[in-house]
């Protein structure tokens, strides 16, 4: 037997029963619901860029994704009403965050125990020390940026100046990050990567989850950032579901963020690339990987394209293509496989705002018959998939199989 546990980044289906307790700007999260919000804006005609009509996702709708959003959030979603064949429920988190760490830990079995640390939205976002602790360690006298900022903006407002200068762009969001973008041969990747890695446990100790290093190449009106980012992540305090698979003996892979998500814990390979490629590495799993072997894939184009971005039309396309694939894999599972499909939070693009929204994830798996769940907590997956490969879990979770 082998499990596939792929986390759809953001695909939400509403119901979080703390969602007053977050926020987009002033407005609280409460009524947010990713699928629901698109299936309806799809049926409304008001997605119909590069794709038309109802939202059409047949296999996971198949699978129970309809039924799930209805007992997440008791919505319908416009275009899922299929009777489900697939083992599905509605998860829940209890960690304190909406943001991917605390979600992917959670759904590994482990709740993040402390209040992550979010750098304020004014400038100076960063305290001095933290300044100084870069300076220092870049040998520069100041930083650039030192404010809140979507990257893509930020190196076209200082990237000539950090040309002239030398100093690095610092710049953070409403996550828990410290990022850094430098110019790749005028900073130089390897000081850009050293520098990172020299101030993320000092920043790791504050409780900010990730150091980013953001390299970027080219000239004034014509800055673009390279695939080389590297995140410097927090590692889990105890160990997650890859650290119990892997002590077990057994193979642990990893395909897109996961490897930086988990800061590598108990994983023996990772296979990155665009959402398309990943797919492919997931179909190459499917085909080859070993038994009692573990893939944890994370598919993060749903946010990081359209859902931060508020395009619903965009997120439409994204979830029916996926739904296409993910409809060719099923039938190349093997007798004993189990293929569990999830979320680590929302992102409802049509919500006010530009962060993610706290909602009730769908928990979706095939190769284990049918049946409904019902409401079930984020680190009752890691227990269950677990269960599934016969290693012992550890934590809080119940294994729902
Ligand atoms: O705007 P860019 O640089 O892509 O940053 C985004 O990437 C960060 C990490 O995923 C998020 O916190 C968000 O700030
Ligand atoms: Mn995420
Ligand atoms: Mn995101």
């Amino acid at each position: 037997m082998r499990a596939f546990l792929v986390v759809m980044d953001s695909v939400g289906i509403g119901g979080a029963p703390d969602a007053q307790a977050f926020f987009n700007g002033d407005l609280p999260d409460t009524g947010a619901n990713t699928v629901a919000h698109i299936a309806r804006a799809c049926a409304e005609g008001l997605a119909e860029e590069g794709r038309s009509g109802p939202l059409r996702l047949p296999h996971l709708d198949r699978l129970g994704l309809g039924a799930a959003v209805r007992l997440a959030s008791g919505t319908e979603a416009p275009g899922l009403e299929a009777r489900p064949e697939g083992l599905w429920g509605a998860a829940t988190e209890a960690s304190r965050g909406k943001d991917t760490p605390s979600g992917h830990w959670e759904l590994a079995g482990l709740p993040v125990p402390w209040d992550w640390h979010y750098f304020p939205d004014r400038r100076p976002a960063f305290p001095e020390d933290v300044t100084r602790a870069v300076c220092d360690i870049a040998g520069v006298d100041d930083i650039l940026g030192n404010c809140h900022g979507s990257g893509t903006v930020m190196i076209e407002r200082f990237g000539a100046e950090h040309l002239r200068s030398g100093k690095p762009i610092c710049y953070t969001s409403a996550d828990s990050v410290f990022q850094i973008a430098a110019h790749e041969e005028a900073f130089g990747l390897d000081r850009l990567q050293d520098l990172c890695a020299k101030l993320a446990p000092r920043l790791h100790e504050m409780k900010v989850g990730r150091v980013i290093a953001r390299p970027f190449v080219g000239t004034e009106g014509d800055f673009r950032r390279t695939g080389n980012r590297r995140d410097y992540a927090i590692a889990p305090p105890a160990p997650v579901l890859t650290n119990w698979v892997q002590d077990a003996g057994r193979q642990v892979t990893a395909i897109g963020k996961i490897g930086d998500i988990f800061s590598m814990q108990g994983i023996d390979q990772v296979l990155k690339g665009s959402d398309a490629q990943l797919m492919d590495h997931l179909d190459a799993q499917v085909a080859g990987a070993p038994e009692g072997s573990l893939t944890f894939a994370n598919f993060v184009e749903f946010d990081s394209l359209y859902g931060h971005r508020r395009d619903v039309a965009g997120y439409a396309r994204a979830l029916e293509w996926s739904d296409a694939r993910i409809g060719a894999l099923l039938p190349r599972l093997q007798d004993g496989d189990l293929l569990c499909l999830t979320a680590d939070h929302g992102n409802d693009p049509t919500w006010a705002g530009t962060d993610h929204t706290r909602e009730r994830v769908p928990v979706l798996i095939a190769g284990r018959g049918t049946g409904e769940l019902g409401q079930v907590a984020f680190a009752d997956v890691a227990a269950s998939i677990a269960a599934h490969l016969g290693v012992p879990a550890q934590g809080i979770g119940k294994s729902f199989l």
